[in-house]
């Protein structure tokens, strides 16, 4: 039960480290509480709902995993290589769709109730 709780811990910093160094993770954040605020406002259906929370997930997961992604490149290649930058980008990438494909879910759930 203890290392079970301390696996708790050690998720919590590894969060706690990406908000406190990412602008892109405290962004997606803020744009999650935007998100979940219209939900309530909007008196979103439950799998509207289910949709807002899968994209929620998916951006912030890929955010966490471009974070470790960078820094394990950082580790493994301090100096300069172009795979070490094709590697970020598109990791980086990644990103990107995920945060796509939630603005476009948005779009369609949120604009026809403006
Ligand atoms: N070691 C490297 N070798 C070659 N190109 C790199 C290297 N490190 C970074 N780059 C290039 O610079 C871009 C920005 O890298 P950087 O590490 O600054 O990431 P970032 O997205 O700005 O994240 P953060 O600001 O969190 O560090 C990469 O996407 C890549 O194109």
């Amino acid at each position: 039960m203890k290392k079970f709780l301390k696996g708790f811990t050690f998720a919590f910093n590894g969060l706690k480290y990406a908000f406190t160094t990412q602008v892109n993770f405290r962004v997606h954040t803020f744009a999650t509480i935007v998100a979940v605020a219209l939900g309530i406002y909007f008196h979103i259906s439950p799998s509207e709902w289910c949709w807002i929370a899968a994209c929620i997930a998916v951006v912030l997961i890929t955010e966490l995993l471009n974070t470790s992604i960078e820094i394990l490149t950082d580790m493994v290649s301090p100096g300069y290589n172009v795979k070490a930058g094709h590697i970020k980008d598109i990791s980086a990438g990644a990103v990107l769709v995920t945060a796509i494909f939630a603005v476009i879910v948005a779009g369609i759930i949120f604009i026809p109730k403006l």
